[in-house]
């Protein structure tokens, strides 16, 4: 292949290979070839024909501005080019990194075993809420929505301009007039000082309906927060709301 290149280079073909021309035995070019051929074993040693050229150039710009300054450097040879050091000049490699098991070795970043530290784990993480004090809570059921019911399905259908109130206008709601709407049909509830209709998201709720249902006519802001107080119910039930719960009128 190279050859057959050569061939085409008039310049190249009438002077022997770039290896030959400087065979000398203090030259630069033999001692970086050499390597080269060391580490690829005896089969490329024939084929000398594909030893790449010295980087950066013989006659490099870079070589020769380098050799002023690096020339009186113990790694250096008289003429200015870097050696190619043996093993044995070499540094030595750095020690091999201590053993990672937590808590042993000499290692700052070790997880501290005392209890008292600040970083141990909290002690919330440790104990099964029953011994924190928190009531056992009921086992969360998973409800199959029906097909159309999805929260994506929800989303839509409360963006869609639909009425899903079922009032003109907001009111103030006692508890006695909020009893009143129970059923499944009017089924309305309060959460956070705001009463909603519940009855369009009844088929929504992933956690049923009938769970949902237990908030109708009433107050379900307790409820609500000891089952998923990080539901956003302000936001997903926006164009449900009928109204603000207010006291009754002192007689
Ligand atoms: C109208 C107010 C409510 C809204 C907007 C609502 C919304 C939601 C949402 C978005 C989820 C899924 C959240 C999740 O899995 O992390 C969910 C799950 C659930 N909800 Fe509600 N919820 C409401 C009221 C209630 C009430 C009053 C109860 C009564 C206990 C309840 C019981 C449940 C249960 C048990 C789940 C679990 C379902 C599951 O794990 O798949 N929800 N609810």
């Amino acid at each position: 292949m190279a050859a057959y290149i050569r061939s085409w280079l008039p310049s190249l073909s009438s002077s022997s290979s770039p290896n030959e021309s400087t065979s000398s035995e203090t030259s630069p070019t033999v001692t970086i070839q050499q390597d080269v051929e060391d580490d690829e074993g005896s089969d490329t040693e024939k084929e000398d024909n594909d030893i790449p050229p010295a980087f950066p150039a013989i006659s490099s710009a870079q070589r020769l501005s380098s050799s002023s300054k690096s020339s009186s450097s113990a790694t250096s040879s008289s003429n200015g080019i870097p050696k190619i050091l043996s093993d044995s000049q070499l540094m030595p490699p750095p020690p091999l990194p201590a053993s990672r098991v937590p808590g042993v070795g000499s290692s700052s970043l070790s997880v501290p075993s005392s209890s008292t530290s600040s970083l141990a784990v909290p002690p919330t993480t440790t104990k099964p809420p029953t011994q924190l004090g928190v009531p056992k809570t009921k086992k969360r059921e998973k409800v199959a929505l029906a097909p159309g019911h999805s929260p994506l399905d929800w989303a839509a259908l409360k963006s869609s301009g639909q009425d899903l109130r079922g009032v003109d206008s907001l009111m103030r709601i006692t508890p006695s007039v909020l009893k009143q709407h129970n059923k499944r049909d009017d089924a309305w509830s309060a959460f956070n000082g705001k009463v909603y209709n519940i009855t369009p998201y009844l088929p929504f709720h992933p956690g049923g309906e009938k769970e949902l249902m237990r908030v109708a006519g009433r107050d379900g802001t307790k409820l609500f927060a000891s089952t998923h107080a990080w539901v956003n119910v302000d936001f997903m039930l926006d164009s449900c709301m009928v109204g603000f719960l207010v006291p009754e009128p002192s007689s």
